[in-house]
């Protein structure tokens, strides 16, 4: 048997890979909101979503909005217009006499119909225009608030349980933004088209319109119900869709096309992929059987009365209890209801249904109002000239060790700080707290004295700069990738410094259009760079801010000696006028230090300059001995 062979049995009878993990939440998501309200107050909603939606609309464009509130009025003179004018018409149409002398009696009437259809028209047409002008501005504030609400909420929030579903969730009131001014705009006119032609109806014979309204009711209680159904799938489907989302995107960028290739990942991601989709569709089949039972039961009882409602004005016509002409305005009074009902019924349900969403991500919004640092107004002014941990403790949220446990240290203008400990050990935690993105459970980190749960952030993060261990690759131009975050300038000097600093300038020069080039290979004339070109542009990024406090965390990972040598060397040359940390790994960096502290499970187990620590005969000398053990 050739080994080829030996790997297709072997692939034959392997067993299919395991299934992507089912989330299920054990606190307050796990419970549908809407399980346990009734239909009565979900049909409730309906006015106070309208009133939120042109509340919403109002603020994005007042002008639209009186231009639909005016095309409202002229749907609803143009509807009892036309109605009226039909009754009046329908008299010398139905009466004796010649025909030409009818139609002669008819004609201002039959005039009045086709303006005010005319009307009708043009109302309907104005105010598709007043819709396209308000969607997308609504669709755009709201979709911006919801960006600006996930980007300022407290760092910690993105650890709290649920906060990514919600947030999914809320996407969907964005996306439900769409359509939703259409959906009020038609739900109205069909509502104010319904009273009229109802009203119109109720003056003929008193009987017809309850009649009517008994035949179109169980369509709309349906359509309330199916909306209930298709929210509950929506909820059931909240984590796998945005898992899938997030596979779909890491499966498919190619940032990580080699990984995926070389991995021979392609079979399984697809298969992920495709499961994920599959129990979507499981749930949503599920409840395609409730779906029909509504759908047929509410036709069912609708049809009895709507053949009801025919019947009593064949009885009515037959009996001559009404005259043929009344008789025949009823017959287009009852078909302009019912339309009309019918619309107010879709589009009610399509409101309603919108609500849903949109309560989603209004509770989203509220919970990242909440999430949002509410911290003191004090500022930091440069320079900063020490900066201090006091027993300073945080454990993430679920959590049942504190990452960082009782830490105390003192670092002062001018010092570079070295930190190291094992994968775990709490080092990049310890740069949260000590740029104020996290604030410490318990102790204080003062910057200048001032506790930094009394300081506005913005003014900590004015003075900080950062090279995390990850870092985005952001696909804007050059320039705009050293200088983002700071304020805009005409003067490209200080960039090809920053370029300079990290030995980029030839790579730079190398590109098609210098600092003008987009670092987007995606994107048509967009350019790429290779990891540690990459690395060195964070670099520069934060050197670039020449910040008080500058934290690199593991900024050579991918570098050659020749770029990590030139950075260590920067980072000596401009010390004196800043705080500096370096989180490290390779032991041997630490040399640039005046102080290394070495974490152990959240705490500082020892700490000293690089010659004391090599023979002190701990932690930091075992983990030096073992790097250089090749
Ligand atoms: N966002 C987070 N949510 C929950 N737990 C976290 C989060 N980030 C880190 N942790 C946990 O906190 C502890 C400390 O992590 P931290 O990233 O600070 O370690 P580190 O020393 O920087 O590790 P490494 O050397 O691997 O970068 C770890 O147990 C980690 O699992």
């Amino acid at each position: 048997m050739t080994s080829a062979d030996a790997d297709s049995k072997q692939n034959a009878t392997a067993p299919p890979p395991p299934p992507p993990a089912e989330i299920t939440y054990s606190g307050p998501y796990s419970v549908n909101p809407l399980r346990r309200v009734s239909l009565r107050t979900l049909a409730a909603q309906i006015p106070s979503v309208l009133r939120r939606i042109a509340r919403m609309s109002w603020e994005t464009d007042r002008q639209a909005v009186q231009l639909l509130v005016a095309c409202q009025v002229v749907t609803g003179v143009a509807a009892a217009v036309l109605l009226a004018a039909t009754a009046r018409a329908m008299q010398p149409i139905l009466g004796t006499g010649a025909v030409g002398e009818r139609l002669h009696e008819a004609l201002p009437a039959l005039v009045a119909v086709a303006v005010a259809a005319a009307f009708a028209r043009g109302a309907a047409a104005v105010a598709t225009y007043a819709e396209r002008r308000i969607t997308p501005k609504l669709t755009t504030e709201t979709d911006a608030a919801l960006v600006e609400a996930v980007c300022r909420v407290e760092a910690s929030a993105y650890a709290v349980d649920g906060f990514a579903d919600r947030q999914e969730a809320a996407e969907m009131g964005v996306i439900r933004t769409h359509v939703m001014v259409t959906d009020a705009q038609r739900f109205m006119s069909a509502l104010i088209r319904m009273i009229t032609a109802g009203s119109v109806l109720s003056v003929l014979n008193i009987l017809m319109l309850p009649l009517l309204l008994l035949a179109v009711l169980p369509a709309g209680i349906g359509a309330i119900l199916t909306a209930r159904v298709d929210y509950e799938i929506h909820y059931a489907n909240i984590s796998d869709r945005n898992v899938r989302g997030m596979m779909r995107w890491w499966s498919t960028s190619p940032k990580y096309g080699d990984e995926v290739r070389a991995n021979g990942m392609t079979d399984y991601l697809l298969f992920w992929y495709r499961s994920l989709s599959e129990r979507c569709d499981r749930r949503t089949l599920a409840a395609a059987p409730r779906t029909l039972r509504i759908a047929l039961l509410s036709s069912l009882v609708g049809g009895v009365f709507l053949v009801a409602t025919w019947a009593v004005l064949a009885w009515l016509a037959v009996t001559g209890r009404v005259a043929l002409a009344i008789a025949a305005t009823a017959v287009v009074a009852v078909q302009t209801t019912l339309a009309a009902l019918s619309q107010v019924v879709i589009n009610g349900a399509a409101v309603f249904h919108t609500s849903l969403y949109l309560t989603d991500m209004q509770t989203f919004l509220d919970d990242a109002a909440e999430r949002a640092p509410k911290r003191g107004s004090l500022t930091i002014t440069a320079p900063v000239e020490e900066i201090r941990l006091d027993e300073v403790v945080y454990r993430y949220p679920g959590k049942d060790q504190p990452a960082v446990d009782g830490v105390s240290l003192t670092l002062r203008r001018g010092q570079i700080l070295a930190i190291v400990g094992v994968n775990g050990s709490g080092k990049s935690t310890l740069t949260r707290l000590l740029t104020g993105i996290y604030l410490a459970d318990k102790g204080h980190v003062t910057w200048n004295g001032a506790d930094l749960a009394d300081v506005d952030p913005a003014t900590v993060w004015s003075s900080t700069g950062l090279v995390p261990q990850i870092f985005a690759q952001w696909p804007l131009r050059v320039r705009e990738n050293i200088t983002l975050g700071q304020p805009r300038t005409d003067d490209d000097g200080p960039v090809w410094e920053a370029v300079d600093s990290v030995g980029m300038r030839e790579a730079i020069d190398e590109l098609p259009a210098g600092l003008d080039t987009l670092l987007a290979r995606e994107i048509f004339g967009g350019a790429e760079l290779s990891g540690g070109q990459w690395q060195r542009l964070a670099c520069s990024r934060a050197l670039y801010r020449r910040p008080p406090l500058l934290i690199l965390d593991e900024p050579t990972s991918q570098m050659d000696p020749r770029g990590e040598h030139q950075i260590f060397e920067e980072i000596k040359a401009i010390s004196g006028d800043r705080i500096t940390i370096v989180v490290t790994h390779r032991l041997e960096n630490t040399k640039v230090a005046d102080h290394i502290v070495v974490m152990e499970q959240g705490r500082i187990t020892e700490q000293g300059c690089y010659d004391a620590l090599v023979h002190a005969g701990g932690i930091f000398a075992e983990l030096l001995e073992l790097s250089q053990d090749r």
